[in-house]
């Protein structure tokens, strides 16, 4: 028997949970297909367990500083890691519990299977039952890149971090993004002897100049950094593992490697050559600026589609979507520009709008940038010398505000109304007139002139 709905989602990740709820508000019959944990990656294998992963390297690193206070700390506690976990799984476990309370009261069906086409209107679930609508959309998201190379088994992937039961006490790190960037940070404040391999260049996404500045921050806690190295081969056993890099040279022994070499999509299985759907050769799901493919009927979005691979990306081109095909609202579309982005480093790495090298790329002569860097106080008074920056990228002879990119502590917290402030359109002369909060870090991108 064929069960039919007005919409099929493939995925309960950002993406498909967000596009199905909104179309069930709309009165369409929604059923959502995963045979994974609802909340797909950001709940259970990315921002979310990262972040608190990230907080509990902050608490690590915030004991050393309150020693540098006066605080009479012999030395940081190290991390119950058993007991970490068990905190972050309940929360986890919360958010997954609300969410299937939202899907249960929106009356959208969830099947815990996959799905692939037997047609554009037609899917065929892993149990062998059928399902069809005129409408689909896949949401199926990407999986960590694993590469043919010998020894890659004797490394782990990001999905693995989440169930290290203690710090490695020698961590490699491959890569250069974001994954890599903020494990290598988060790791070592947590106890890891850390080396990060990096074949091309550092957070290509984000400013190069700060991108440096925290490279250099990096190098002087000790984390090494080694350039232009491509790992060939891994060699040895579990807990001693050696690398082999392009010149034939050694790294390590290692207690546990990191692979963080990127993201594959997860377009493969889909049935998508059969019924037209266009995929790049990366994979990624070809889409226009509605977010549809080329078959009629059929959308795709987030991060099987490979634009901007960030959660509040894939919930606001699911929430679009779910407009243009239910709400009434045929022009409604996202607009992929000006997405702020934070990497969870150590300090925090954020920026929104363009870099100084995309702003000269694209207005010239017209653009001035300003630069600002200052020790927060609570360095400061702690004799800390760690210089936090702010830079300021403008263009026209109205100083509109292009990009701003910042790194030091709070960033994280500090970017969002600045991703608002500069979609309506921000110039710089609006930040020489707005009133200062005194005494903060924040207030330094008041003074940039
Ligand atoms: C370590 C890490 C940290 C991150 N940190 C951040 C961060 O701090 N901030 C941020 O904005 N972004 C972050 N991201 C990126 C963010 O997690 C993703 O951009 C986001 O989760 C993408 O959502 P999605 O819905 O496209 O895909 P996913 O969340 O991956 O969901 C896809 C779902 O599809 C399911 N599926 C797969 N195949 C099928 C099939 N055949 N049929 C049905 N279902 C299927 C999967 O089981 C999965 O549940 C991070 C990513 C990683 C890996
Ligand atoms: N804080 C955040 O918002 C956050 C955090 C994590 C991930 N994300 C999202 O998830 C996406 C995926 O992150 P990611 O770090 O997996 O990918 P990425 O695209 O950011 O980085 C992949 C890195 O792997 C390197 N690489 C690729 N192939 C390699 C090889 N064979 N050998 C050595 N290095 C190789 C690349 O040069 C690059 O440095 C990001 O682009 C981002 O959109 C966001």
């Amino acid at each position: 028997m064929t069960r039919r709905f007005d919409l099929i989602v493939l995925g309960a990740g950002s993406a498909g949970l967000t596009v199905a709820q909104r179309a069930a508000r709309h009165g369409a019959r929604v059923a959502v297909c995963d045979p994974g944990a609802l909340g797909g990656t950001c709940v259970n294998r990315g921002c979310v367990p990262k972040k608190a992963l990230w907080f509990a390297a902050q608490w690590a690193q915030s004991q050393a500083l309150a020693r540098d206070y006066g605080f009479a700390l012999a030395r940081p506690a190290a991390l119950d890691w058993k007991r970490f976990r068990r905190q972050r799984d309940d929360y986890i476990a919360g958010i997954r519990a609300r969410y299937d309370r939202r899907l249960q009261e929106a009356g959208v069906a969830l099947i815990g299977e996959a799905a692939r086409f037997l047609a554009p209107d037609l899917l065929e679930l892993a149990g062998g039952g059928r399902l069809a609508a005129p409408q689909v959309v896949i949401a199926t998201g990407a999986r960590p890149r694993r590469l043919e190379l010998p020894g890659f088994g004797l490394g782990m992937v990001s999905d693995d971090v989440f169930a290290l039961e203690r710090a490695p006490a020698r961590l490699a790190v491959v890569g250069g993004g974001y994954v890599a960037m903020e494990f290598a940070c988060l790791l070592h404040a947590l106890g890891c002897g850390v080396d990060l391999l990096v074949r091309g260049e550092l957070l290509g996404n984000f400013d190069a100049e700060l991108v440096q500045h925290l490279a250099g921050r990096m190098l002087a806690r000790g984390i090494r950094i080694v350039m232009q190295t491509e790992v060939r081969a891994a060699h040895g056993s579990a807990g001693a593992v050696r690398l082999e890099d392009q010149t034939g040279a050694m790294h390590g022994p290692y207690d546990a490697v990191l692979w963080t070499v990127g993201r594959v999509p997860n377009s493969d299985g889909l049935g998508l050559d059969g019924i037209g759907v266009a995929t790049d050769a990366g994979g990624h799901v070809q889409v226009d600026r509605y977010q549809a493919t080329g078959v009629p009927g059929i959308a795709a979005l987030g991060d099987v589609t490979g634009r901007r691979a960030l959660t509040p990306v894939a919930v606001a081109a699911g929430y679009a979507l779910a407009e243009r095909l239910f709400g009434g609202k045929p022009q409604s579309r996202f607009d992929y520009e000006a997405i702020p982005s934070v990497a969870f480093t150590d300090p925090p790495l954020g920026g929104v709008g363009l870099t100084e090298a995309q702003a000269r790329g694209r207005h010239g002569e017209a653009v001035r940038v300003y630069t600002r860097s200052f020790v927060p106080l609570q360095l400061a008074v702690a004799g800390r010398e760690e210089r936090s920056w702010t830079k300021l990228v403008c263009a026209g002879g109205d100083e509109r505000v292009v990009g701003l990119h910042a790194l030091g502590p709070g960033v994280d917290e500090l970017l969002q109304g600045y991703a608002v402030a500069l979609r309506q359109g921000l110039r710089r002369r609006d930040l020489n007139a707005a009133v200062a909060i005194h005494p903060t870090a924040a207030e330094e991108l008041l003074l940039l002139h």
